[in-house]
């Protein structure tokens, strides 16, 4: 059956997708303020005293460093996931010490990798997440049928529409990360944190993806932190670039401020170019591993 056969049995209009998730005006933007943020798992301290003065909406953080560096940790303390020491304000808001129900109605969290052995097709997965909880801070409760509208016009936006029946235990990898960036999204966030949103995805899902990301951040105001190790996609992408080494914050600002062979080499102990292509991007290349 059909994604839009299905969609028309659950009572979803079949009208041109004038829905929450075509183009449309800028929302408000958010405001993200992290002060002294201190988390790890037990005793272990990963992430030390985390400062990011004002992470704006509408704009794109990346977060880079090297392999156990502490990024993944950051968004599961931002998301709620793990018990932190220090501020986390959105719009003003103190969000440390909310429950993860009251928190996740503004932040939604993207994982690297969706959890095994859950069987339930993607529309089944996204009608669930927002009924269990409804679309933006305060969203009202939607029903099967408007749920069901939302679901499908985010998989239409993010051209997935044809996965909508697929069991998300069937989904290739690439497919799984789409699926959980569609999860992300249909909340509705006013911060959306990704964890390696494209590792998975060709060449051509990761510049869509990276797009839609984008276009969605400046439309709807979102705070959007995303861990990336594509160096290139974040100087393509990221208005903002914050370096974690070893925990703690090494270099932050602008890509072109930030992306320096000197970081590179510090960071990732690389010898590497940083240059712009023909159509002006700038382009790293790592030469080799520094000996130490
Ligand atoms: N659930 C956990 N329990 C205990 N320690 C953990 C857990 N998850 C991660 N760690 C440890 O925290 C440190 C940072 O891991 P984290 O996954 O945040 O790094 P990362 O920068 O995201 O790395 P990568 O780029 O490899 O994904 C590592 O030393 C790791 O072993």
């Amino acid at each position: 059956m059909s994604a839009a056969l299905e969609a028309s049995r659950m009572g979803v209009q079949q009208r041109p997708l004038a829905g929450e998730w075509q183009a449309g005006t800028p929302a408000a933007a958010s405001r993200l303020e992290i002060g002294g943020l201190t988390l790890g798992y037990g005793r272990r301290i990963i992430v030390r005293d985390c400062t990011l003065a004002s992470l704006a909406g509408g704009h794109i953080t990346a977060l880079l460093g090297p392999n156990g560096a502490g990024k993944s940790t950051l968004l599961r303390g931002l998301a709620g996931l793990l018990p932190a020491r220090g501020s986390v304000k959105l719009n003003g808001q103190e969000m440390i010490g909310r429950s993860l129900e009251a928190r996740a109605r503004h932040i939604t969290y993207m994982p690297q990798s969706l959890p095994q052995g859950v069987a339930l097709t993607v529309m089944e997965a996204l009608v669930g997440a927002l009924k269990a909880s409804p679309p933006g801070a305060g969203g009202l409760p939607v029903s099967g049928r408007e749920a069901a509208e939302l679901a499908l016009a985010l998989l239409e936006r993010l051209g997935i529409a044809h996965l909508a029946l697929v069991g998300l235990d069937r989904l290739s990898g690439g497919q799984r990360q789409m699926a959980g960036l569609a999860q992300a999204l249909v909340r509705k966030p006013e911060v959306l944190l990704l964890d390696e949103p494209t590792s998975a995805l060709d060449l051509r899902y990761q510049l869509q993806v990276m797009r839609l990301v984008q276009q969605l951040t400046r439309e709807k105001g979102l705070v959007t932190v995303v861990v990336l190790h594509d160096l290139g996609l974040a100087a393509r992408f990221a208005d903002h670039i914050v370096v974690l080494g070893d925990g703690t914050i090494c270099a932050e600002g602008e890509p072109e401020r930030t992306l320096t062979p000197a970081m590179l080499a510090e960071v990732y102990g690389v010898s590497a170019r940083v240059e712009r292509c023909s159509h002006g991007h700038l382009q790293i290349m790592a030469d080799a591993p520094l000996a130490g």
